[in-house]
């Protein structure tokens, strides 16, 4: 796993986000197996903290979150997510991956808080990377991608619902999901902004940024973060269905629209990477932030005592 983090971050490095000729947009994928064959078996991959399962014969992967308690995106689970996406991106019999949670309640809290506490530069330097890359990849990602959001979803959990070009949230107020940086003290990069507006809009994401919102199902419905509200219990039925309708389309379409809607806002972080990351390092390292992170984090355990 480090090797291969090794080799995945030395690639960014040279040269951004994968080049965009490896992605060529695809007619139908899937749809090339022979008629007539045997459904192919579902095939599945799992490290430690994501669950990957393929079903060749719909051409769709789950991947469930499963790194307990909170699904907190420390630099392991990044590490892991952008493997896990390079290897259905190269899977020709791959068209569409459902993002979603094995952890009750809990889709994903958010980076990890740890990391980005008393840690070095270098450190730093690392994680920011990681998370870089983990937005970049899905963001730009030739699959559809669609989220079901089965749980909370703070922050960089909500950053990964809103990469994905559909969301389904389960109906249940006491789910929330929102872009809450300002609340710990910190300001969302321009790239989760810029994710943020090209979902809702310039109003919406600006009142929601400034006060740090984090929304009930029901408003985040209201609000354009989530596409549609369903039972837990019918997530995955849903889920099935908006895939498939999804993946009714000839793939070149719908692949050149989408990276035509999300280019500019790409390019602008693969411009300013290694600027956003000395941001980041020096932001983080400031003895305010990491006394508002210190605080945000004891909150979080006296909130249960
Ligand atoms: C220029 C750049 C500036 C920097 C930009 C950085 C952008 C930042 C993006 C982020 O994602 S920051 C993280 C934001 N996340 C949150 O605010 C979520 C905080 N957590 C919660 O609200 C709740 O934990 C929950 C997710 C709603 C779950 O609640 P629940 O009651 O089920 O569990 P808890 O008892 O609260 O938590 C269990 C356990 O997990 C720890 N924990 C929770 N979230 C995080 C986290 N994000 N990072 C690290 N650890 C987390 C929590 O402290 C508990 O720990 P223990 O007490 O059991 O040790």
């Amino acid at each position: 796993m480090a090797a291969a983090a090794a080799t995945l971050a030395r690639r960014i490095t040279r040269s951004g986000v994968l080049p965009l000729c490896r992605r060529l947009p695809v007619w139908g994928r899937a749809a090339r197996r022979p008629p007539g064959l045997p459904l192919a078996p579902c095939r599945a991959f799992s490290n430690k903290k994501i669950q990957v399962d393929m079903n060749e014969s719909s051409g769709v992967a789950t991947m469930k979150f499963k790194s307990p308690p909170v699904n907190s995106l420390n630099l392991d689970f990044l590490t892991e997510f952008c493997i896990s996406l390079e290897k259905l991106e190269n899977d020709r019999a791959c068209r569409g991956i459902i993002i979603t949670s094995a952890i009750p309640k809990i889709f994903s809290s958010g980076l990890d808080i740890t990391e980005m506490c008393g840690k070095s530069t270098e450190h730093y330097t690392e994680f920011w990377r990681a998370v870089q890359e983990m937005w970049l990849r899905l963001y730009s990602s030739n699959m559809v991608t669609l989220a079901v959001v089965n749980g909370s979803s703070p922050a960089g959990g909500c950053l990964i619902a809103l990469s994905c070009d559909y969301r389904i949230m389960a109906d249940n107020p006491k789910y929330t999901i929102g872009l809450n940086e300002a609340q710990l003290g910190i300001v969302a990069p321009f790239w989760f902004k810029d994710t943020f507006v090209n979902v809702v809009g310039q109003r919406v994401a600006e009142r929601s940024l400034q006060l740090g919102s984090l929304y009930p199902a029901p408003e985040a419905l209201k609000f354009g973060i989530v596409d549609e509200l369903v039972p837990e219990e019918k997530l995955q039925e849903k889920a099935t269905a908006v895939m498939a309708q999804w993946l009714a389309l000839p793939d070149h379409a719908r692949q050149i629209t989408k990276s035509m809607m999300r280019k500019a806002v790409l390019d602008l972080l693969v411009a300013h990477r290694e600027e956003d990351i000395k941001n980041f390092t020096s932001f983080v390292s400031k003895e305010s932030i990491q006394k508002s992170l210190r605080m945000y984090m004891e909150m979080l355990k006296k909130k249960k005592s």
